[in-house]
């Protein structure tokens, strides 16, 4: 079997990638699927193999330790990711995981270490598994379990309390749903729906009105994905178009809008009304034109390479009916879908990641117009990147006043701002609050 169609060893080379080079792990099995010519079902093989021994890492790591003392950093990953295939994957027989990874060692070319992986995971499946109840430390115990690092753990408690912690880290365990949202321009909603539930099993959300569920399928390459009808947005962030309350001729700044998943949803709502959509980077500016273009959209958006936090310095005072601070944040609620953000060091900076939200929200503030609207929204659950900058930002600025969001699902309002962590309705977990100017 060659290289490039041997699921494991794709995902074992994914995996090296994201634990040993910190790679991030969808855009490396991305360009890893691309280049490979594996069969759709084998590709949703590695994709649950890289992503459910990301997931669970930090257990993985726990079960083998009595196993082995030093090693190489591939044949440790490839040793995790075959204990994830036993531990969690039912419908693979040990004994395959076993003579895969051992073929897998001797296509990385060294025909040694196929004998230690060997030995190792027979080892493994001949012991009875460790039972994390013998870790007496509470804290330890659940960072284990739910592979999550301790200090994470302490912050869920510290601020949702052990019995709503635990509810979140349970519900992380889950996979995620597939999310969309009908482009009401081009088609009717429950038309839509009708259509798309004669091909795949969907439902319809609780909490957008907008989106349409499902538990599997891959809409990215279905044509009514890529002539524009619907699009892939998670249905806690088609909240915020709606909380904009915009009007058809508003002029609105998209402060922080790649890839542009608000930035064409607040569109549909235009007739004679803009987007200037801001970005720090130009591949990323090309990835909202190019949804603006597949939703056929262009006509209401157009991009610009600016500093948020200096767009007053680039567009001047008082110029836009309304603004979307949607702000780089820690995205610690896109763990179920993005797994490696729990253990990314750069992402936990939550007091630097709040000075920034705070200097993009006041900038971007004195771009808006007198009773202009402004919207600002992380997708995270922790308080520094939220109700903190709430908090502050009202504080600092007296020309601003908060407008109190209501949702007649009162379980996602808090102070008048919307908070959803991810086991209220399996949603990534997501922060909207709303100001006007005075
Ligand atoms: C949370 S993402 C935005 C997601 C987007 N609104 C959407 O719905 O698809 C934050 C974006 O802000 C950009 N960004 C970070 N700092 C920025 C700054 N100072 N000015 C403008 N954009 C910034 C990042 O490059 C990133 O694309």
């Amino acid at each position: 079997m060659g290289k490039n169609n041997n699921p494991r060893d794709l995902a074992l080379n994914v995996i090296n990638q994201v634990f040993n080079e910190e790679a991030y792990a969808n855009i490396a099995l991305n360009d890893a699927l691309k280049q490979s010519n594996l069969t759709a079902l084998d590709k949703s093989m590695a994709t649950n193999i890289v992503y459910g021994t990301i997931s669970h890492k930090m257990t993985l790591e726990w079960y083998l330790k009595p196993f082995i003392k030093k090693t190489k950093k591939w044949v440790k990953n490839l040793l995790l990711l075959s204990i994830y295939q036993i531990v969690y994957m039912d419908k693979v027989p040990d004994n395959a995981v076993v003579d895969e990874a051992v073929k897998i060692a001797k296509l990385q070319g060294d025909k040694r270490l196929s004998g230690f992986v060997n030995g190792v995971l027979r080892n493994f499946i001949r012991t009875e598994r460790a039972d994390f109840s013998q870790i007496k430390n509470e804290t330890e115990r659940l960072s284990i379990q739910y592979s999550m690092p301790t200090f994470l753990i302490k912050k869920f408690t510290n601020q949702y309390g052990k019995e709503r912690t635990l509810a979140i880290l349970e519900s992380l365990e889950t996979p995620s749903k597939n999310s969309l949202r009908v482009n009401t321009n081009l088609v009717d909603f429950d038309s839509e729906f009708d259509k798309l539930d004669s091909r795949f099993t969907v439902g319809k959300s609780k909490i957008a009105s907008t989106a349409i569920l499902a538990d599997t399928g891959n809409f990215a390459v279905t044509d009514d994905f890529k002539n524009g009808l619907i699009t892939i947005q998670d249905e806690s962030s088609q909240l915020v178009a709606p909380a904009m309350e915009i009007s058809e001729n508003d002029k609105i700044l998209d402060a922080c809008a790649a890839p542009g998943g608000k930035t064409v949803h607040m569109a549909e709502y235009l007739k004679d009304g803009h987007i200037t959509a801001l970005d720090l980077y130009d591949h990323k500016l090309k990835l909202i034109n190019d949804n603006a273009e597949r939703l056929k959209l262009s006509d209401k958006i157009s991009t610009e390479k600016v500093d948020a936090s200096k767009a007053f310095e680039h567009f001047g005072g008082e110029v836009f009916d309304k603004a979307l601070v949607d702000a780089p944040c820690s995205g610690m609620g896109l763990i179920r879908r993005k797994p490696d953000i729990k253990y990314r060091k750069e992402t936990t900076d939550f007091q630097g990641l709040q000075e920034i939200q705070l200097s993009i929200l006041e900038n971007v503030g004195k771009t808006i117009k007198k009773n202009g609207i402004m919207v600002y929204s992380t997708c995270t659950i922790f308080d520094e990147e939220n109700f903190q900058v709430v908090e502050k930002f009202l504080e600092q600025n007296e020309d601003f006043e908060q407008i109190l969001i209501t949702n007649e699902k009162e379980d996602i309002v808090k102070d008048g701002c919307m908070m959803l962590t991810p086991e209220l309705y399996h949603t990534d977990g997501f922060f909207i609050a709303k100001f006007r100017k005075k």
